[in-house]
């Protein structure tokens, strides 16, 4: 285990290029400093105020404009991850670059959308299998490296979306990254992600925006209308104040998922007018109590529980796509990966090893596992026996 330990430990990022830095890659880079202070960091940026931002504010250790030779050499010169974190229209210029200097280094990148991104980077890179997309769920309404904190990403989800070409070691180098800055991965096939987002992320943002819509709307020669707006109407939109540019560029990124969403929505509003046109008090309630019900279920802020351990132990012979396929059942059913380790056997056999703390389904876990065709065992584990958790 000391071996082990000591072996991920040095499988941490030491040469990191930030490409995008705005709310999110800036925020990235901040908690990244804090969590590996020895890291060189170079932010890439258009903006000549964010490049000199990132320095004072100790955020990027060098800057470099794109087309500027210290990108390029950063990159030739043992750069070992890169995050592209800018909107995703001008990421395959940076994709093209990283292909003429034959960058052999781990991608990956924030985007909101996956399927544009992900088709890009199939056609422009010489090594696909080394791009894992990524997207924190977790941001402001403020956009730019004004907007950016360290802890942003503190508690939130960050999905990664590794694919049966994703070497195992990729996926747990990010996964200890994504871990370090105090968020929790969770696994989504590529496939499934556009359309999961716009369900919780996309469709509610239009929602805000709407109804802000409506207020202002009614708000013409009624001075007082926007200043009675209270709490509820403040929870509710507060994402409404988002770029527009951004949010338009998402939009049309995921375009079916959202159009598809955003009609849905419209029959739910016409569900909750058509019963009170109707009169009909019953449905009215029902309506209200199934969403009263389910948000109160929500799980409050995830801190995470490092009590009581479990270490899944999963051969993987001469089998491509075991983290892809495991991580993905694991997430499924709710269950959370503190860390995940590959424990070489012999030169083509190996161990997926991964430490789950004490939430979701694990019962579930066991059989959807077993019914995939792996082999598994578990077994407690404590704090002190897991040096890599803390
Ligand atoms: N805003 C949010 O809450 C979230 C955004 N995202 C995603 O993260 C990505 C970045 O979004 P934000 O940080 O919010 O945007 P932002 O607008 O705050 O930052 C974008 C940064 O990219 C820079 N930039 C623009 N064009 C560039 C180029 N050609 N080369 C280099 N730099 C360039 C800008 O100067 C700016 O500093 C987007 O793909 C977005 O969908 C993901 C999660 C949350
Ligand atoms: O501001 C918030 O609370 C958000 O939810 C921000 C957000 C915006 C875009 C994403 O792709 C993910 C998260």
């Amino acid at each position: 285990m000391a071996q082990q330990t000591e072996n991920n430990r040095s499988a941490g990022f030491n040469k990191v290029a930030v490409i995008g830095f705005g709310l999110i890659g800036a925020s990235f880079a901040a908690a990244l400093r804090e969590a590996r202070p020895e890291a060189q960091l170079l932010a890439v940026d258009t903006d000549v105020a964010t490049r000199s931002e990132a320095v004072s504010r100790g955020w990027a250790t060098a800057t470099a404009a794109p087309d500027a030779p210290e990108f390029r050499a950063f990159i030739e010169d043992g750069c070992d991850l890169v995050v592209l974190a800018t909107p995703v229209s001008v990421v395959e210029g940076y994709l093209r670059d990283l292909a003429a200097w034959d960058y052999r280094g781990i991608i990956t990148d924030t985007a909101s959308t996956k399927s544009r991104i992900i088709g890009m980077a199939a056609e422009t890179l010489p090594y696909p299998h080394n791009y894992v997309p990524g997207h924190p769920m977790a941001g402001s309404e403020k956009n730019g490296i004004k907007g950016a904190r360290a802890d942003l990403f503190k508690g939130a989800y960050w999905i990664l979306c590794p694919d049966a070409d994703t070497p195992a070691e990729h996926f747990a180098r990010l996964h200890e990254l994504v871990t370090s800055i105090g968020a929790r991965v969770i696994s989504l096939p590529r496939e499934q992600h556009d359309a999961a987002v716009a369900v919780v992320s996309h469709v509610p943002h239009f929602m805000a925006s709407s109804l802000v819509q409506l207020a202002v709307r009614h708000a013409k020669g009624q001075d007082a209308l926007m200043r009675l707006a209270a709490g509820g109407f403040k929870d509710s939109t507060r994402i409404a104040a988002g770029s527009p540019e951004l949010w338009c560029g998402i939009a049309f990124d995921n375009k079916d998922a959202l159009d598809a969403g955003l009609r849905e929505m419209q029959g739910i509003i016409g569900q909750f007018a058509d019963a009170l046109e109707a009169n009909d008090r019953a449905t009215l309630t029902q309506l209200l109590a199934e969403s009263a019900d389910a948000r109160r279920a929500l799980p409050a802020a995830w801190v995470p529980c490092t009590e009581r351990l479990l270490e899944v132990r999963i051969p993987m012979e001469d089998r491509p796509g075991v983290v892809a396929e495991v991580t993905t059942i694991t997430s499924k059913v709710g269950c959370n990966i503190q860390s995940i380790e590959i424990d070489h056997v012999t030169e083509d056999s190996a161990v997926l090893s991964l430490v789950l703390t004490d939430e979701g389904d694990i019962g579930k876990l066991s059989m959807n596992l077993i019914n995939a065709g792996f082999s598994v065992s578990f077994s407690p584990l404590s704090p002190k026996e897991h040096a890599h958790v803390s």
